[in-house]
């Protein structure tokens, strides 16, 4: 048996984990052809390559299904309620930087805080007859801060990508999704609320508290740990 490491299959995170981990003397490397989720890693024994969306690492580690993941901070505290008691975190790497934040169209000149947005909700259902909609992936983040918040006059649509356009499709008045350079909200003529985001977030890796190991399983973690920190 070895240890299994997550890694994201495609895009930025991808390459940018290969990097971080050769800059450390551990290469990882997609084998077979380009369509092909398989992999290989070399400089240290016993480790295994496994692909993944970066969505369902969170997952998977929580399961015990791999031993070490890399994933972003934003997808673990957003599918893992508990993340604490079922992960470890080992090392953040420094990319992969984005924020979560709640945006409006730019055209709403009045609304540039949360308590800007709180009132147009309650305005917005008095006039439409249903409750101003959130286009988010992140239900349970989004809910958490406006909780916190106090703002209760809002419904969320669920969105799992192109997230800025659903207010230009009319199906949402407001998003909250990741943001880095600022480039998408801009292009589809939103703007982020003033007050701080919902969250930072950077990719970081994790180690799972549940995947069973043996004793030469868990010197390989901790080897491997002791060669990334
Ligand atoms: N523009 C961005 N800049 C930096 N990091 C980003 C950006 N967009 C997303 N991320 C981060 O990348 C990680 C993966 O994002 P996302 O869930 O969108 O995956 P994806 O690329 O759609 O892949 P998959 O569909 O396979 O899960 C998240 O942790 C997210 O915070
Ligand atoms: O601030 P920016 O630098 O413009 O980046 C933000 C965009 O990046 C991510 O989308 P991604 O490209 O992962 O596609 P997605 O719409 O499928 O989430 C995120 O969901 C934003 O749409």
């Amino acid at each position: 048996m070895s240890v299994k490491l997550g890694v994201p299959s495609k895009g930025r995170l991808m390459d940018k984990t290969f990097q971080w981990f050769e800059k450390r003397g551990i290469s990882l490397a997609r084998t077979g052809s380009d369509r092909e989720y398989a992999g290989a890693v070399t400089g240290i024994d016993g480790v295994d390559l496994v692909l993944l969306s970066a969505g369902e690492i969170p997952r998977e580690l929580a399961a015990g299904r791999i031993h070490l993941g890399v994933t972003g901070t934003d997808l673990v505290l957003e599918k893992l309620p508990l993340w604490e008691q079922q992960l470890q975190e080992i090392a953040p790497l420094g990319f992969g930087h984005a924020d979560l934040i709640l945006a409006v169209p730019k055209c709403w000149v009045d609304v540039d805080t949360l308590d800007d947005l709180d009132a147009v909700a309650t305005a917005f259902r008095a006039v439409h007859g249903h409750r101003l909609r959130i286009a988010t992936k992140y239900h349970r983040l989004v809910r958490d801060f406006l909780r916190d918040a106090g703002v209760a006059d809002y419904q969320l649509v669920d969105s799992q990508g192109a997230t800025e356009g659903t207010v230009m499709n009319e199906t949402a008045e407001a998003i909250a999704d990741i943001t880095s350079s600022g480039e998408t909200l801009r292009a589809n003529h939103l703007k982020p609320l003033s007050d701080s985001p919902i969250l930072r977030s950077q990719a970081t890796l994790w180690r799972s508290r549940s995947a069973p190991v043996t004793a030469a399983e868990k010197r390989t973690v901790e080897a491997l740990i002791e060669r990334v920190e």
